[in-house]
Order: structure tokens, then sequence, then C-alpha cells
């Protein structure tokens, strides 16, 4: 079946690394995705698929969160992606929050998250197009009235639609251009000088 998952995201950076010197040496940007929606509609595969390249071999069922990550370059800074892979089963996702579909999973976020995240909406799943579930111009429908952009894919094949790298890439450069949502964090061992104009990037890839 082809079902829609929701994912909506976040960013935090301004991470500043230092000697024991305390001389800044590198500086790198966090951008945390929350990817959201009912159990079994992929969303471990989509993040997966993401992160490691290729469609899970088995997965089970997600309780509570999953998070995976991935170093990525975006105009030539290194982007550090951290996926929250959320559990969809009501009994896994208790202690985290309440959703029940997707509506009701915005509407939830909404209250929890700052009203100007950037959000997007991925029909996962395309690859059983003879299953299909929600039709595209309902679904184009449904983000339309919700501000935010339509992605449908398969985490197994993408083949002829959105593929999943360009997915999250494309969300990442959103988030890279939404500037008021970051936030500086001191680091964990350091005073910060001041952050360097144009640091020396260290990528985890
Ligand atoms: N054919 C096909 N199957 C998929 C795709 N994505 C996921 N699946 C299958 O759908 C099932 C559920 O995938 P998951 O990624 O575990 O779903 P989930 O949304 O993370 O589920 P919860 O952890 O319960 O929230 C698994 O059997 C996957 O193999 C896809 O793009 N195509």
């Amino acid at each position: 079946e082809m079902e829609s998952s929701l994912e909506v995201s976040f960013s935090s950076s301004g991470a500043v690394s230092t000697t024991p010197g305390f001389l800044p040496l590198a500086r790198s940007h966090i951008f945390k995705i929350i990817v959201i929606g009912d159990s079994n509609v992929g969303k471990t595969c989509l993040t997966y698929r993401f992160c490691a390249g290729r469609f899970p071999d088995r997965n089970e069922t997600t309780i509570r969160v999953d998070f995976r990550k991935r170093a990525v370059e975006i105009d030539g800074e290194c982007i550090k992606i951290q996926l929250w892979d959320t559990a969809g089963q009501e009994r896994f996702r208790k202690s985290m929050v309440h959703f029940h579909n997707l509506p009701s999973w915005i509407e939830e976020c909404k209250h929890l998250l700052a009203s100007d995240i950037p959000w997007i909406l991925v029909g996962n799943k395309c690859d059983l197009r003879s299953a299909i579930q929600v039709p595209t111009h309902l679904a184009q429908k449904f983000a339309d009235t919700h501000s935010m952009p339509l992605f449908e894919t398969s985490a197994k094949n993408s083949n002829d639609n959105d593929h999943v790298e360009a997915i999250f890439m494309k969300l990442a450069h959103k988030l890279k251009s939404h500037k008021p949502l970051m936030l500086s964090q001191p680091p964990d061992n350091g005073i910060i000088l001041k952050p360097a104009p144009k640091p020396a990037m260290t990528c985890w890839c």
C-alpha cells in the first residue's frame, strides 16, 4: 500500500569546537529533522535510506525514537544532519506525543514546536502504485492546505519518483536558509572567544 508520512523539521546550529587553549578550530551546523507519521508508513526505511544509502535488509518497529545521522556538504559547508525517526505505534510513543493521523500529527506539532519551522509532506511506497492509498491530487490538496511541499517517493525503489536523497537534501537547503531558527550552542569544554568567520570544516563523513 502507499501511505503518507509527515516530516517536520527544525534546526539548531552554531557548535564551535575549541582546543585546550580555547581557540576556535571548527564550526559546524547541526540540522535536526523529526520524521513523524503513522506506524508502518516507512519512516525508518526513509531515514535509513538517506543515511545508509540503501533499503534496510530488515527492520523492526521503532520504540520511542531512533537517531540516524549523516554529514553532507552544502555551499562548501559541512552540515551534520540528525534524523529523529519517531515511533508511529501508539503504545511506543505514549511518552513522547499523542498523534493519530495526518491532521492530528500537524495539529500536535503546531502546539509543540515553533510555528515557522520548515515542513515537508512525504508520501512513501510509490513502488506499490497498484495498491495506492492516497491519490496524488488529494495529497497535493492536503499539502497546499497546510502550506508544505509534497514529495512522493519510495524508500525501496525511487525510480520515477522523487528520490529520498533529493528530498532530504532539499530540506537541508531549506534549513540552511532558515537563519532565524539557528541557535548558538556553546562548546562543552571551552570558552568561545568569537565565532571564526570562515572556519576550517571538519566533516564526519
Ligand atoms: N514496498 C515498500 N515497502 C516499504 C517502503 N518503505 C517501507 N516499507 C516497508 O514497510 C514496512 C514498515 O516500514 P518502517 O520503515 O518500519 O515503518 P515505520 O513508519 O518506521 O513504522 P513504525 O516504526 O511502527 O513507526 C516494512 O515492512 C518496510 O519494509 C517502500 O518504499 N516500499
